[in-house]
């Protein structure tokens, strides 16, 4: 895999909330999970019997080398992709065995998702790709959410511009603004500053760091980038398809060197 060189991002240390953690539910949780793509000789385990548990109201990191079950295990987490075999909550919710109708609506309603090439609408404005996702769940938006995100995030004055009018970072912000218009109960972001330049990646980290401290928000988050996984309260390793270890409150070197060890 591909880590990019330490200094991308300036090397501070990310606030996080003081004190020990509360006692935990967790937002979602993969429980044995098994995940085989193809059958016969061409099967792929893609994970082999995954258990992991990522706390609510806090900012959680997946990272492992290149095909080591990341991006699956968060699409099963996330109701994306189905699971082989073993169990996957969210919340009290369990999604194991869920008919798609129920689970499309689960993932409409109670998740919000952030991609590495933002996936907005071309056509729509800014304010009309964020306000999508409540439009389809025939839900009415909060003006006072909605205000308060849009300023956070910097993108109140570009709310009338299409995508091709903002820059890649203002297209993200858009993308995040978006995930978090529902108040999800999990915002799943996959490779969220993939695309980014550094200043607008460090934006976002801080963005979703302050999410989590002040909207009690609760963040899923895979990533290659060891100073990216800084900014979450945990770092969960994966290996082959398999938990390979668990960071908390996790430094840059100390995520690199995790990683150095798996080989990554
Ligand atoms: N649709 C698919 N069909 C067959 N094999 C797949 C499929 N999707 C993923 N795999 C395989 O499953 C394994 C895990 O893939 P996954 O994409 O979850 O890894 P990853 O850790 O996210 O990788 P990367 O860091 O490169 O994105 C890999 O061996 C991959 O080739």
């Amino acid at each position: 895999m591909t880590v990019p060189p330490t200094g991308q991002y300036p090397q501070q240390a990310p606030p996080r909330p003081p004190g020990p953690a509360a006692p935990q539910q967790f937002a979602a949780a993969a429980m044995g999970l098994v995940k085989v793509y193809g059958s016969g000789p061409s099967a792929v385990q893609a994970l082999g019997g995954v258990n992991a548990g990522f706390p609510r109201g806090q900012f959680s990191a997946i990272m492992g080398p290149s095909g080591s079950g990341k991006s699956t295990l968060m699409h099963c987490l996330a109701g994306l992709d189905v699971a082989t075999h073993g169990q996957v909550t969210l919340g009290e919710l369990n999604l194991t065995g869920m008919p798609d109708k129920q689970l499309t609506q689960v993932r409409r309603d109670r998740i919000g998702f952030i991609f590495q090439s933002f996936n907005l609408l071309p056509t729509l404005t800014a304010e009309q790709n964020i306000l999508l996702p409540l439009e389809l769940a025939g839900r009415k938006p909060d003006p006072r959410w909605f205000q308060t995100i849009t300023q956070a995030l910097g993108i109140a004055e570009r709310l009338r511009h299409r995508p091709s009018e903002l820059s890649g970072g203002q297209q993200q912000r858009v993308a995040v603004a978006r995930a978090l218009v529902t108040r999800p109960e999990v915002v799943f972001a996959d490779e969220p500053t993939g695309a980014l330049d550094s200043k607008s990646g460090t934006n976002l980290l801080n963005f979703l760091r302050q999410s989590v401290n002040q909207f009690g928000q609760t963040v899923v988050m895979v990533t290659h980038d060891p100073v990216a996984a800084s900014y979450a309260d945990s770092v969960t390793l994966l290996a082959d398809g398999h938990i390979a270890g668990r960071i908390e409150r996790p430094t840059p070197d100390a995520v690199l060197n995790a990683l150095r060890g798996l080989g990554g």
